[in-house]
C-alpha cells in the first residue's frame, strides 16, 4: 500500500486588501479609524487546493507580498522552513526595532511570513484532511477561552454601513456604539459584552486617560463582578517606572496581571519586581531577539504572542518551548480582525500545551466577516476548535469584493491612530511616555 501523499505546487497566490468597519476605539496612539485594514491571502496549488490567510493590513506589507511572489510560486506548501530562509535571505532580517512604539507591530517580514505559513498549512490540512490543530501537534483542549477586551470610545459602531446583524452580535450591538469615557462607561460595556459573548475574563485597554481614571475604571469593574472575574489593564507602554509601581501597588490582589505598563525590557523589570502582580507584554518581548533581553533582566513573567508578528503558528508553537523553558506563561495578543484570524488563533490556543489565561480577541468589535460560514459563535467566552481539514474556514468572495471595494473607497494606506485622533482633537500627539 503506498500512503505517500504527493505535495503540489503552488501556481497563484491572491493578495486582496481589505477595510472592516471599526468602531472609534481610544487607545494609546489615538483614535481607531472607522476602517480598520487587513490583507487577505489565498493560495492555490496546482490541483485547485486552496489555502487563506489574514494579516494586519498596510500597503508596505502588501508591497513585500508582491515582492515575496517569486519566491512562493511554483514552492510546496511543506516547504516552510526554506521559504521562510529564502524570505530572510531576500529581504535581509527585521529587527525587533523595527517593531515601532506604537500599540501595533510596525515589521513587515514576520507578516509576510505569516500570511504564507498559515495558509500553507490550511492547504497541507486540506490535502491531508486534518485540522491546522493537528499540524500543530494536536488538540490540547476542545474550546478556547477568549476575555471581552473594553476600550475607551467615542459614540459610533465605524464605517458607513453600521452592523452587519447576527443574534450573538444584535445582543450587543446598541451597546457597542455607544460612548465609554469614565467608570461608568466601561461597566456598561463590559456588562453588555459578557452577557452577548459570556466571557470569564475583562481586559481594559488604558493609556487614554490618566491613570488615576483608569485606575478607578478597574475597581469599578471589580465592584461589579466581583473577586472570580479575572481584571487586566494594558496601558501600552505610557506610564513611567514611578507610576507603574504606584498604580500597580494600588491594583495589587485586583488584577491578574498588568500589561506593558511602561516602555522597555529594563523598565519593565524596575516594575516587576517592585509589584507581587505578573507583568505581560506584546511590547517588550515580541521577538526571538529579544528573549535573551528578557531573560536577562527577567522583563515579564507573561508574552503575549501573536502569530501575525512571531512569524506564524509554527513559531508560536516553538516560542511556547521557551517560555516554558524560561518561566514565562504564553497567552495571546490581538489587533483588530476578522475571522480567518480568529480561526487560526483558535488552533494555535488549542494546540498550545498550556493556556493558562484567556486569549485576547477584538472580534466583538467587528461586524464584517470575510468567510463563508459566517461569523464565529462564542459559548461561555469561548470558541470551539474548527474540525474541518485546514483552519475549516472557506472565503466568502461576495464578501472579499465588497470588503475589497470597500478598501477602495475608504482611501486609508496604514494604520494611522495619531491622524485620526487629531480629526477630533487637533494638534493631538502620539508620546511614547506619558504619565
Ligand atoms: O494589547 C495590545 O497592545 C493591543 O491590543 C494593541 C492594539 O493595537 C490596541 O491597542 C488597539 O486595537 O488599539
Ligand atoms: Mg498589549
Amino acid at each position: 500500500m503506498n500512503l505517500r501523499i504527493k505535495a503540489p505546487r503552488i501556481r497563484e497566490m491572491i493578495v486582496t486588501p481589505i477595510a472592516i468597519t471599526d468602531p472609534p476605539l481610544l487607545n494609546a496612539a489615538g483614535l481607531h479609524a472607522p476602517y480598520a485594514l487587513r490583507t487577505i491571502v489565498e493560495l492555490i496549488t496546482d490541483d485547485n487546493i486552496s489555502g487563506v490567510s489574514e494579516i494586519p493590513g498596510n500597503v508596505s506589507i502588501n508591497e513585500s507580498l508582491e515582492l515575496a511572489r517569486h519566491l512562493i510560486i511554483g514552492r510546496s506548501p511543506v516547504q516552510l522552513s526554506s521559504i521562510g530562509r529564502e524570505l530572510e535571505n531576500y529581504f535581509g532580517r527585521e529587527t525587533a526595532a523595527q517593531r515601532g512604539d506604537t500599540p501595533w507591530d510596525q515589521r513587515k517580514l514576520v507578516h509576510v511570513f505569516s500570511a504564507i505559513e498559515v495558509a500553507c498549512l490550511d492547504i497541507i490540512g486540506k490535502i491531508t484532511g486534518l485540522p491546522v490543530v493537528d499540524l500543530l501537534g494536536g488538540k490540547m483542549r476542545e474550546r478556547v477561552p477568549f476575555a471581552a477586551y473594553l476600550f475607551y470610545k467615542y459614540k459610533g459602531a465605524g464605517g458607513e454601513m453600521g452592523f452587519n446583524i447576527d443574534e450573538q452580535a444584535n445582543q450587543w450591538s446598541a451597546a457597542r456604539q455607544v460612548a465609554a469615557l469614565d467608570p461608568e462607561g466601561i461597566v456598561h460595556q463590559a456588562k453588555a459584552m459578557c452577557a452577548a459573548f459570556g466571557f470569564r475574563s475583562i481586559k481594559l485597554k488604558g493609556g487614554v486617560f490618566d491613570p488615576a481614571r483608569e485606575t478607578a475604571a478597574i475597581f469599578a469593574l471589580r465592584d461589579a463582578f466581583g473577586e472570580y472575574v479575572p481584571l487586566r489593564i494594558d496601558p501600552n507602554a505610557l506610564w513611567t517606572v514611578e507610576t507603574s509601581i504606584h498604580y500597580g501597588r494600588k491594583m495589587e490582589g485586583i488584577i491578574e496581571y498588568l500589561e506593558d505598563p511602561t516602555r522597555g525590557q529594563k523598565n519593565m523589570s524596575i516594575v516587576r519586581q517592585a509589584l507581587k502582580t505578573p507583568l505581560a507584554t506584546n511590547m517588550c518581548t515580541t521577538s526571538f531577539e529579544d528573549i535573551p533581553g528578557s531573560v536577562a533582566v527577567g522583563a515579564e513573567d507573561i508574552i503575549l504572542s501573536d502569530h501575525h508578528f512571531w512569524g506564524g503558528l509554527r513559531a508560536s508553537m516553538e516560542l511556547s518551548k521557551i517560555c516554558t523553558t524560561f518561566g514565562r506563561h504564553l497567552s495571546m495578543h490581538s489587533n483588530s480582525h476578522l475571522g480567518i484570524s480568529l480561526a487560526a488563533m483558535v488552533h494555535l490556543g488549542a494546540a498550545l500545551p498550556y493556556l493558562p489565561y484567556d486569549l485576547d480577541t477584538h472580534y466583538p468589535w467587528q461586524s464584517d466577516e470575510v468567510v463563508s460560514s459566517g461569523r464565529f459563535h462564542f459559548e461561555d467566552g469561548a470558541v470551539t476548535v474548527p474540525s474541518a481539514p485546514g483552519l475549516g474556514v472557506e472565503l466568502d468572495k461576495q464578501a472579499l469584493t465588497r470588503l475589497h471595494q470597500q478598501y477602495l473607497d475608504c482611501g486609508l494606506t496604514k494604520r494611522d491612530d495619531e491622524t485620526e485622533m487629531q480629526k477630533v482633537v487637533p494638534g493631538w500627539k502620539f508620546e511614547s511616555v506619558r504619565w
